[in-house]
């Protein structure tokens, strides 16, 4: 199973590595547009700062800043579920584990998700039953258990990231959805 999975994060790494840089942006842009037209005024979203190798974009926690919501971001401990932080501006954000930007702010605990009307979950891939590939850390099968019921879980992708069959495992937690620059999706 661990190889299954594997060799999906291989093939996903590959493919998005091909897409030209230009593409990347235009991409990115409408993730962020399509999420800022979901936001509300105070919504508390759980967010994250995209890298090269995922979609959204370095600037979607400023995005959903801008559409108002109140955004918090994950900050990763040796093991187990994520703590979280208030985003307060790119100029606040320093590296932190895996050299993620993180907020500068000390985090609050993992229980904080239970706030948040939507997630969004960085992911290698999904299929259409909400079944998740991160990239292997298993932080979010342990931090969106902790999520209310009713909370909104999107995978941020490319539509090419969206399989018909995603391998799974007892403990992975599934997405609600997903966002891709054609749109919002729910399953
Ligand atoms: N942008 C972003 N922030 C995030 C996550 C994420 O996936 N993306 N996380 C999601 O949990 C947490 C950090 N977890 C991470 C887990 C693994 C790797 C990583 O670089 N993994 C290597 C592979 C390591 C291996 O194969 O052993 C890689 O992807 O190259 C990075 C972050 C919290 N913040
Ligand atoms: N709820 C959990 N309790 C204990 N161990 C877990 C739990 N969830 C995942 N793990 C362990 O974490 C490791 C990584 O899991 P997996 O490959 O599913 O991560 P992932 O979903 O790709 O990563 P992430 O959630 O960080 O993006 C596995 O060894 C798995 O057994």
């Amino acid at each position: 199973m661990d190889q299954d999975k594997s060799a999906v994060r291989r093939a996903v790494r590959v493919r998005r590595a091909a897409v030209p840089v230009t593409v990347r942006a235009e991409r990115d842009r409408a993730i962020r547009e399509h999420l800022a037209s979901v936001v509300t005024e105070g919504m508390v979203v759980c967010a994250f700062v995209p890298d090269d190798d995922e979609a959204g974009g370095p600037d979607l926690p400023e995005a959903l800043a801008l559409a108002g919501a109140q955004v918090l971001l994950p900050v990763s401990p040796a093991v187990g579920p994520l703590g979280w932080a208030a985003y307060a501006g790119p100029a606040d954000l320093c590296p932190g584990r895996f050299g993620i930007p993180v907020p500068s702010a000390a985090p609050e605990g993992p229980d904080r998700i239970a706030e948040a009307d939507l997630v969004l979950v960085p992911s290698v891939a999904v299929d259409r039953t909400g079944t998740r590939l991160g990239r292997g850390g298993g932080y979010y099968d342990r931090t969106l258990a902790l999520a209310r019921p009713d909370t909104r879980l999107l995978a941020v992708l490319d539509p090419e990231d969206v399989l018909d069959h995603v391998p799974s495992e007892p403990h992975d937690r599934p997405v609600t959805g997903v966002v891709t620059p054609d749109g919002v999706v729910d399953f």
